[in-house]
């Protein structure tokens, strides 16, 4: 299994970058260009993920995914969030059936 710590490595770079010259960095550039930039990232990369997932072509789908991780890092770091809170997220559901879940949530 390969290991998530570049996921953390990744992330701490995002943090430093806050205090980047947008001109050296484009996570610098991003944040300077503020949430909807972001946002409008994000949606592209999860577009050209779909248009990827539709074509089939399995090492596009791995690079549009990991496109998608990336601005999504990004916008939680914009937020002061950080990938330990979606991993905390997923440790909080692990083993929660999804369709349990849903049925809890219309009692
Ligand atoms: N993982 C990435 C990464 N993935 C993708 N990208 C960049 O994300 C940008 C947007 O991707 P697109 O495919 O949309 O490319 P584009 O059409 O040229 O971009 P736009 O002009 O539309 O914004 C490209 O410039 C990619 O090079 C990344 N840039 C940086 N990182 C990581 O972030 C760190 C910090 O990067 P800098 O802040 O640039 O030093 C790097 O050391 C890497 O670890």
């Amino acid at each position: 299994m390969i290991d998530i710590e570049v996921l953390h490595r990744v992330a701490n770079t995002l943090a430093e970058r806050k205090a980047a010259d947008p001109d050296s960095s484009y996570v610098s550039s991003l944040y300077a260009k503020g949430t909807d930039a972001i946002c409008k990232k994000v949606a592209e990369e999860s577009a050209e993920t779909i248009m990827a997932s539709k074509d089939g072509d399995l090492l596009h789908i791995v690079w549009e995914v990991t496109d998608l991780w990336f601005h999504t890092m990004i916008l939680l770091a914009h937020h002061g969030l950080t990938v330990d809170d979606v991993l905390a997220e997923f440790r909080r559901r692990e083993g929660v059936s999804g369709i349990d879940e849903k049925r809890s949530r219309s009692e």
